[in-house]
């Protein structure tokens, strides 16, 4: 993939040039996506909307450790669609791992999750948020046991791990990929514009249910806006709404 590579510490060109190497980037000095490496961090920019800041991935701080600390723990929704609850902490592999918001939210609360991102970019990201909370003397202990990524897109990655004699499957396939939005844009948060134009719509959505049925020992959890149909028009067991969303809840077995 091409886009603006910029690294705002000359001392650090050479780490942006692994990176670069191991996401498959190249430099393109006219894309208007920019992919800077600070002085801390790994950062996505709009070049042409730059008031629309920068996407980057922060488990530590800010909204994720908030909703660590304040979020409902195992009341909330994500928590109860993946069936966690006292003595109950599944196994999840995250096949739209996007931004890792939702894997940290079921890593936080216990959960082990594999997560599994297709964009270049998008993983890029996650794996340097990663690696930043990895070192944090607080959460550093259970993110670096609980939560791992792999660079692949989950329809090939479901099916290979099926028959990976090896591979433990997971209790429950948790899936939330991209949704066009029906509401306009502007209402979107800034930062999710910058995200959204990037990665756009994953129109292939429909064709990780089946894969992720299989894999699933226990359940596949699909995450929509509330307006969406049902992913591959399967309908679910059960749905948990919340304010925008809803996830539909597809049981193959009990959570013991
Ligand atoms: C809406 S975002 C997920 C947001 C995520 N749940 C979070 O909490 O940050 C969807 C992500 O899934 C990724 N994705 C979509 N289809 C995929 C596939 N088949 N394999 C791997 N990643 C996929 C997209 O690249 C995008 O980053």
């Amino acid at each position: 993939m091409q886009l603006a590579l910029i690294c705002e510490n000359p001392e650090r060109q050479n780490e942006l040039d692994e990176l670069a190497q191991r996401w498959g980037l190249s430099h393109d000095e006219n894309s208007i996506f920019a992919l800077v490496l600070t002085d801390t961090q790994l950062e996505l920019r709009k070049l042409d909307e730059a008031k629309l800041g920068a996407v980057f991935v922060d488990l530590v701080s800010g909204a994720a450790a908030h909703r660590r600390k304040f979020g409902g723990g195992r009341g909330q929704a994500i928590a109860k669609a993946v069936g966690l609850k006292k003595g109950v902490m599944p196994r999840v592999l995250d096949g739209t791992a996007g931004l890792g918001r939702d894997a940290f939210v079921l890593a936080s609360l216990g959960c082990t999750v594999q997560m599994v991102e297709r964009h270049p970019v998008v993983a890029a990201l996650l794996d340097d948020g990663l690696a930043r909370a990895k070192q944090d003397p607080e959460i550093g202990g259970w993110i670096t046991e609980r939560l791992s990524l792999l660079h692949a897109s989950s329809q090939d990655a479901l099916v290979k791990l099926l028959e990976d004699p090896d591979f433990i499957a997971p209790d429950v396939v948790y899936l939330d990929p991209m949704y066009p939005h029906k509401k306009k844009s502007a209402l979107v948060k800034k930062e999710m514009r910058v995200f959204q134009t990037l990665v756009g719509a994953d129109n292939d959505a429909d064709s990780l249910f089946a894969p992720a049925m299989a894999l699933a020992t226990k359940r596949v959890v699909v995450k929509r806006p509330d307006y969406a149909e049902f992913l591959a028009n399967a309908k679910p067991s059960t749905a948990i709404e919340t304010k925008k969303n809803r996830f539909d809840v597809y049981v193959k077995a009990a959570m013991t």
